[in-house]
Parts: C-alpha cells; sequence; structure tokens
C-alpha cells in the first residue's frame, strides 16, 4: 500500500493530483522517473554509484540504498509508471527533523540548454546559492508535541538571505525551536546534532574528503539532507544525526576533474554549520553524567 511521504520537504509533490514520490510500509521512498533524460540520468547515476568499486562502503553510506526501478501505479492516476526504489531515509524517525540543502554555487551545468542556464542563473542570483554556495530548498524542525513542526513554505524558503541561513542552522539544533522570527534560538544541543564523533559535523567532513579525491561525477543540482530525530533527542535518547545526499538528476561523468562547484558549496556549509555550533563541537563530559 502507497501513500504520499508526510516528511517530504521540497521537490515535486504527489499533492493535488500530481506526480510525485510515494512510499510503502516496508520503508521504501518510490520517487517517479521523470520522462525527459532527467529520470535516465539518475537511473544511470544510482547503476553507476553501486557498480564502480572505487566507491567504498563508507561513502555509500551517505546516498540512500537504490533498489532498481519498478512499475507502480502513478499518484496522479495516470496509471503504471516506472519509479525509482530508494530507501525511506526517514522512515526510522520518529519526529524527523529534515533540512534540504541544494549543494553549489551554480546550479546548471555546462551540457545544459541556454534557457536552462538562464532559468538556474535567475534562482542561484535571487537565493543564497551565488553568495553562500548553497542555498535550503526545505525544511522541517519538530518543535514539541503542542506546536507540531515548523516547516516553512517554499516561498519563504527562496527569500533566506544569509543572515536567514545562520539562524535557520541554530534553529534547527535549537531546544526552543519556534517558527517564531523574534524567539531567539538557544543552540544548546548543537553539540549532539553537528558535533560529536559520529555527528554530522563529521559526515560532511568525512564526504568533503571524498569530494576532495572523487572525479568520477559532477553533482549539479543536487542536495544534501540533514537528518535527526526531534523526539529521541527531547527524550535523552540517541539522536542519530545523519547526512545523505539526493537528487541525481543532473550528476555528470567528472572526466578526471574535480567537483569544485560541490566541494565548494559542501566548504561553505561545513564552516556554516561549524559557526551554528559555534564552540561546542565536542560533546562536553556533563552531557555523559547520568541524571541524578
Ligand atoms: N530517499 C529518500 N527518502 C526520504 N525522503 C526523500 C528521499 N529522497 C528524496 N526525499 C524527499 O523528497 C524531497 C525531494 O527530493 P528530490 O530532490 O530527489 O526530488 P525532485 O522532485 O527531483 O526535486 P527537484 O524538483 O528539486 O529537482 C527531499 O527534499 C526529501 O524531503
Ligand atoms: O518544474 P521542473 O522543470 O521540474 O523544474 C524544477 C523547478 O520547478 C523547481 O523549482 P520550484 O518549483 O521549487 O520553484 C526546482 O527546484 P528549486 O526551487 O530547488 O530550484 C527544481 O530544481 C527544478 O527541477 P530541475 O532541477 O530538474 O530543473
Amino acid at each position: 500500500m502507497f501513500k504520499f511521504p508526510e516528511h517530504q520537504i521540497a521537490g515535486h509533490l504527489a499533492l493535488g493530483g500530481k506526480l510525485g514520490p510515494q512510499i510503502d510500509e516496508s520503508g521504501r521512498f518510490c520517487k517517479p522517473l521523470q520522462e525527459d533524460e532527467r529520470g535516465s540520468r539518475e537511473v544511470a547515476f544510482y547503476e553507476a554509484l553501486y557498480s564502480t568499486s572505487k566507491v567504498k562502503k563508507q561513502i555509500l553510506r551517505f546516498f540512500p540504498v537504490f533498489y532498481g526501478t519498478h512499475i507502480i501505479e502513478a499518484s496522479d492516476g495516470s496509471g503504471l509508471h516506472p519509479h525509482l526504489v530508494l530507501q525511506d531515509v526517514v522512515s526510522d524517525y520518529i519526529k524527523p527533523c529534515i533540512m534540504d540543502i541544494k549543494i553549489g554555487s551554480r546550479t546548471w551545468y555546462p551540457q545544459a540548454s541556454e534557457d536552462y542556464v538562464a532559468k538556474c542563473l535567475r534562482k542561484d542570483r535571487g537565493t543564497t546559492s551565488l553568495s553562500l554556495g548553497f542555498r535550503i530548498s526545505g525544511l522541517q524542525i519538530y518543535q514539541g508535541k503542542k506546536s507540531g513542526y515548523w516547516k516553512p513554505d517554499r516561498k519563504q524558503i527562496q527569500k533566506f538571505t544569509a543572515d536567514d541561513v545562520r539562524s535557520v542552522l541554530r534553529k534547527f539544533v535549537s531546544s526552543n525551536q519556534l517558527g517564531d522570527s523574534d524567539h531567539k534560538p538557544d543552540s544548546t544541543p548543537a553539540c549532539y546534532m553537528y558535533g560529536g564523533f559520529s555527528g554530522i559535523y563529521q559526515q560532511l567532513l568525512e564526504l568533503k574528503s571524498w569530494f576532495e579525491e572523487q572525479t568520477d561525477f559532477h553533482f549539479n543540482s543536487c542536495s544534501i539532507l540533514l537528518i535527526y530525530d526531534g523526539e529521541s533527542e527531547k527524550n535523552g535518547g540517541n539522536p542519530q544525526s545523519t547526512i545523505k545526499l539526493i537528487d541525481f538528476a543532473h550528476v555528470f561523468d567528472g572526466n578526471n576533474v574535480i567537483d569544485h562547484n560541490f566541494l565548494g558549496g559542501l566548504s561553505s556549509l561545513i564552516k556554516f554549520i561549524s559557526d551554528a555550533s559555534a564552540t561546542q563541537l565536542s560533546k562536553p563530559k556533563w552531557l555523559d553524567a547520568p541524571a541524578a
């Protein structure tokens, strides 16, 4: 039984009778193949990723597991349609807090048409892509039982300035995240999410060291998802924060050249995250102390 992914925060949505992703109860995320070259490029990328022995397991864990393609009923009622079958990367989280960050100061690619380049350039200039090397495409933050999720709409997110991005990154890990902009986020638990040996910050550094070497792929217009569990954090449990790369419709052969666009954007994001968590990148001892 397929349903609309309630925790989808960006991209094409199946809402309102449109063609979009669907999930099942076994933890699969089925993304419809776009009928133009974007669909075939994304499949080709996943096949290449898993067939090349060059990509180590340590790096593969930053991608959703790929289960091939499957023909299922499309969400728009148009009948059978091929879908990418992926791991639903948020299905294990009770209250997933998610941020979709599109990496790169340019989202167009050299092979694209003039119209497409112009469309991307407009967006890159109109958002923080050009100035910061990345932009936030979507987010949701769990604020507790009473308030539920803070999930700003697409239009609001597209207007984020560099200062908004700074503040949202802090808010993402704050203990009193409120949608209300007058409220100063308290980023006390930043050390849980961003820092620590296996936190988001360390994972991003690991990913960066791969990008400093890999020349097989150029990741145009891809996103990194930052994910943690808002519920287990509140209960003081293991936060299981993670990063996942997604959206490979514009990935091309790297032709033995470093992907400077992605690497630059990723380095900038790391700097912003490091600033957001300020001096709290390593877990202080008092956090390990048993409750009195
Ligand atoms: N494997 C996955 N598991 C869970 N959620 C996912 C997964 N892949 C994507 N998503 C959700 O769907 C959103 C959009 O994903 P994606 O960018 O792949 O779609 P798209 O329609 O190609 O986007 P765009 O229109 O930006 O090109 C993500 O922000 C995330 O919320
Ligand atoms: O509609 P398309 O052709 O699939 O292009 C989408 C585009 O509509 C979407 O913009 P928006 O609807 O969110 O404003 C782009 O997302 P961003 O806002 O993150 O730029 C998608 O990236 C476009 O898809 P693509 O990248 O394949 O051209």
